[in-house]
């Protein structure tokens, strides 16, 4: 018998429009729990879009969006980071000035009902919600390995460092859904191979349902369990990474209508 998995994300005909502009053409997918599901597509094709539209940051005019069953549509962004949908970014939002350490627990300390400052004073008195945040916290910077630099200023790490410790301060808000916004841009080929380590620990170890946007084919094709081509806001393919690289729909897409000559070396290359 199969196994019938209920989604964890489901999104329903989303069309997004700025004036003319369609951003977002009726797209829909679902994303499962424990899933690592990615999202490619040329420059302009939606993907952030996608991301802003389920985290609150623009409110598709079309379309349902839910979350473990209800809707997220029309609620802010912070009620549905607390409801367990967290983000990256493609430019590091971090505090510089503080430490590695620091952001974590600013990242953990929306979920917690004391004020702000407590969690960094980390005072005697510190309440025992506080000391459970920062043993969290540790457990977080022992796995993401930046316990070399819990008490470096961000400010000063390098950029693939930078990226890991954003990574952690999403995790640390405890979502069930982690979305990547090009979790790899500008990296070097040793910070890649880093942070595709982590992001497969984050669901072996964590069992976290991840979107990842991102450029980067092969990572892509190595690390997702299914991948959502869109193009100029519509879908144009969902399936496994072997499915989707042999789509003819998705070739032509990243070259803009090619022959079948250049089809085949395209094919060659998302392999
Ligand atoms: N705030 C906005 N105002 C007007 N148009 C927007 C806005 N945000 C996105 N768009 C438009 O929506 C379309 C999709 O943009 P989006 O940023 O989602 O694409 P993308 O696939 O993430 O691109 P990239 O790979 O370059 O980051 C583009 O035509 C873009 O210009």
């Amino acid at each position: 018998m199969a196994v019938v998995t209920t989604p964890l994300l489901t999104a329903e005909g989303i069309t997004l429009r700025f004036g003319g502009n369609v951003a977002l053409d009726d797209v829909s997918f679902e994303v499962r729990p424990g899933e690592l599901f990615a999202i490619i597509g040329p420059n302009g094709a939606g993907k952030t879009s996608t991301f802003n539209c389920i985290s609150g940051v623009y409110r598709p005019q079309a379309g349902e969006i839910t979350f473990r069953g209800s809707s997220v549509l029309g609620q802010r962004p912070d009620r549905i980071a607390g409801r367990g949908i967290a983000r990256t970014f493609q430019n590091i939002e971090l505090f510089d000035n503080l430490s590695v350490l620091e952001n974590l627990l600013l990242g953990r300390h929306h979920l917690m009902h004391s004020p702000w400052w407590q969690a960094l004073a980390w005072l005697p008195g510190t309440r025992r919600e506080e000391r459970a945040a920062r043993l969290e916290i540790e457990y977080l910077i022992e796995f993401l390995d930046l316990t070399a630099v819990r008490r470096h200023p961000v400010g000063i790490l390098p950029y693939g460092i930078k990226k890991r410790v954003e990574l952690g301060r999403a995790l640390a808000m405890q979502p069930e859904l982690l979305l990547l916004d090009e979790p790899v841009a500008g990296m070097n080929a040793e910070e890649t191979e880093d942070m595709a380590r982590f992001i497969l620990d984050i669901r072996t170890e964590l069992g976290l349902a991840m979107i990842m946007v991102e450029h980067d084919m092969r990572l892509v094709m190595d690390l997702a369990d299914r991948v959502m081509v869109i193009d100029f806001g519509r879908r144009i393919a969902l399936g496994t990474p072997q499915e989707v690289q042999r789509d003819p729909a998705v070739i032509a897409a990243y070259l803009g209508g090619a022959t079948d000559e250049v089809l085949e070396s395209a094919q060659e290359d998302l392999r």
